[in-house]
């Protein structure tokens, strides 16, 4: 069975106790922490670097940390983010010059690769480089805000790369970011993905162990 991956973007999270926050969320069993880099340049929004990574890491974080770069360009933050101790590297194909070379780098200083699609970006990106991807990140909100309703138009786009994962014969995972909830989880999980960024889903509340039971629970009648 498909192990499904919950990732909390921490955008959402407390940053003046963002060590304490990441606990929390891991402790109410989060799989993965999500990490939304924004440049105000590739998008209107400012947040966090490398340092914050590395802040995280000697406060004692041992969970995947999933960088999402919306920054362009791109190649720069790279090697400080393998250095800062970032498992997972995704960015947006537009917002280099050099797709091929971007993804190698990211394999080379040993992190995994991603390629992330905003809801318009066309899936000819994928075409020649499906083998160098360790997963892509489909966003179901335009890109450099939480707490942005879910885009409909997502689940067919979902299942478009769903298709192109199968026939590639690649384990290349399929993660989705905005708007993810307990009450569109299922949905999202049948038209293909399997790993789930939620900000203010569970941010939001005051239980997280609730909404993520809750949706670890939506997972679990998925029928795909
Ligand atoms: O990258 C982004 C926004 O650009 C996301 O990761 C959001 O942070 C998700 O927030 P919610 O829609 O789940 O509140």
């Amino acid at each position: 069975m498909t192990k499904y991956l919950i990732a909390p973007s921490i955008l959402s999270a407390n940053f003046a106790k963002l060590g304490e926050d990441v606990d929390a969320v891991l402790a109410a069993g989060a799989d993965v922490v999500h990490f939304d880099v924004m440049d105000n340049h590739y998008v209107p929004n400012l947040t966090i670097g490398p340092m914050v990574c590395e802040a995280l890491r000697k406060h004692g974080v041992t969970a995947d940390i999933d960088v999402h770069l919306m920054v362009q360009p791109v190649d720069d933050l790279i090697s400080q983010f393998a250095k800062a101790g970032a498992t997972y590297i995704s960015f947006h194909p537009e917002a280099t010059q050099h797709l091929d070379r971007s993804l190698q780098l990211i394999i080379d200083s040993g992190c995994k690769p991603g390629l992330v699609f905003n809801p318009a970006t066309p899936l000819h990106y994928l075409d020649d480089v499906m083998h160098k991807l360790h997963h892509i990140l489909l966003m179901s909100v335009n890109p450099g805000f939480g707490g942005q309703s879910f885009i409909p138009h997502s689940l067919d786009k979902l299942k478009k790369i769903r298709a192109l994962i199968d026939s590639s014969g690649f384990d290349i995972r399929l993660e989705i970011d905005g708007g993810v909830k307990v009450d569109n989880i299922r949905a999202i999980a049948e038209a293909g993905a399997d790993m789930f960024v939620a900000g203010s889903a569970i941010f939001n509340q005051s239980d997280y162990s609730q909404v993520i039971d809750q949706m670890r629970a939506e997972l679990a009648n998925v029928n795909r």
